[in-house]
């Protein structure tokens, strides 16, 4: 006849995942499973220990008020977050993988206290590869391949974040849409791959002219958006004048010169939402090609 007892101890030493028990004031009670070297280390000498014996002091705290939360909230939560082997005092580093680990933790209360306190249960799953994956699917969806600058859609949601903040806290925005001149004729003349290679030679030169706080982005095609925040009008009319001179000025490989029309505006009190402000864009780069191109108009 099987010992459900026992069978429940064997199950538990044999969890795939290292199951922490951890009182509320942060005292590891106990450790089970987790034996796979190829996904944990051994985290046995950690039994007895306290969080803020082991861990740096920031990391304790989070692991504590995640703890606190959950036996607040008394229902199971679930947490991600990075530790590496080096964060743990005295956790053997030969054997278990290597470098900066993300773990999901699967944080439930525990129905009675153990020694007087409070308790949870804490499973943590080493997800170090679907984090990896998911920030480059996270990436890809934000990059344009061809310039590695923002898509249109990340570009509208820093646009979103930005003017969020502009109608909180007043702090100013401008932005610029801009265009190459002419660019179907280049296309035509030296082939769409030479034409692809201007759009990358232009996008490294406009990244070495702009604030490490501005966004640059292909917002489509051969056209382009720079968010500037925190900058008055007339400082982004001079980034406008910066970035159509230095292209202008340019000699790119194999074709030479081109030109670049630029539309600037600024967010308004009046604006309800970024479609204000990049159909003022537009607008502005409109006039900036109806007056010859290679230039910059502005709509306030
Ligand atoms: N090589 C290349 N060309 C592109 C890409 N995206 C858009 N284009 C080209 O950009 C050109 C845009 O042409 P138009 O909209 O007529 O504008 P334009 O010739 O630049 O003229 P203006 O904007 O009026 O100065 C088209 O020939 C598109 O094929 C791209 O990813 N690579």
């Amino acid at each position: 006849m099987i010992d459900a007892n026992e069978l429940c101890l064997d199950a538990l030493q044999a969890l795939p995942d290292p199951m922490f028990i951890i009182s509320e004031s942060g005292r590891y009670i106990a450790l089970l499973g987790g034996h796979d070297r190829q996904y944990y280390h051994d985290g046995h000498h950690l039994v007895n220990f306290h969080l803020n014996d082991v861990l740096p002091a920031d990391k304790a705290a989070w692991f504590l008020e995640q703890i606190q939360l959950t036996l607040e909230k008394n229902a199971l939560r679930i947490v991600e977050y990075p530790l590496a082997a080096e964060d743990v005092e005295g956790l053997p580093t030969d054997g278990g993988p290597e470098g900066e680990l993300w773990f999901e933790g699967r944080i439930q209360p525990l129905p009675k206290p153990i020694e007087g306190e409070r308790a949870v249960i804490w499973l943590a799953s080493n997800i170090t590869e679907r984090h990896r994956l998911q920030n480059q699917l996270q990436h890809l969806s934000e990059t344009d391949e061809l310039t590695g600058l923002y898509n249109r859609r990340k570009l509208i949601a820093e646009l979103e974040r930005r003017f969020a903040e502009f109608r909180r806290y007043h702090h100013p925005l401008s932005l610029i849409i801009f265009d190459i001149d002419l660019f179907k004729q280049v296309n035509d003349k030296y082939g769409h791959l030479r034409g692809d290679a201007v759009l990358q030679e232009l996008t490294e030169l406009c990244a070495e002219l702009i604030r490490d706080h501005d966004t640059l982005g292909r917002f489509g095609g051969e056209e382009f958006a720079l968010i500037l925040p925190n900058i008055r009008a007339t400082e982004a009319a001079t980034t406008a004048e910066r970035l159509r001179k230095a292209i202008a000025e340019h000699s790119f490989q194999h074709i030479g010169n081109i030109t670049i029309s630029l539309g600037l505006t600024i967010a308004r009190e009046d604006d309800d939402t970024i479609e204000n402000l990049i159909s003022r864009a537009d607008e502005a780069l409109y006039n900036a090609k109806r007056n010859g191109r290679n230039t910059y108009c502005q709509q306030l």
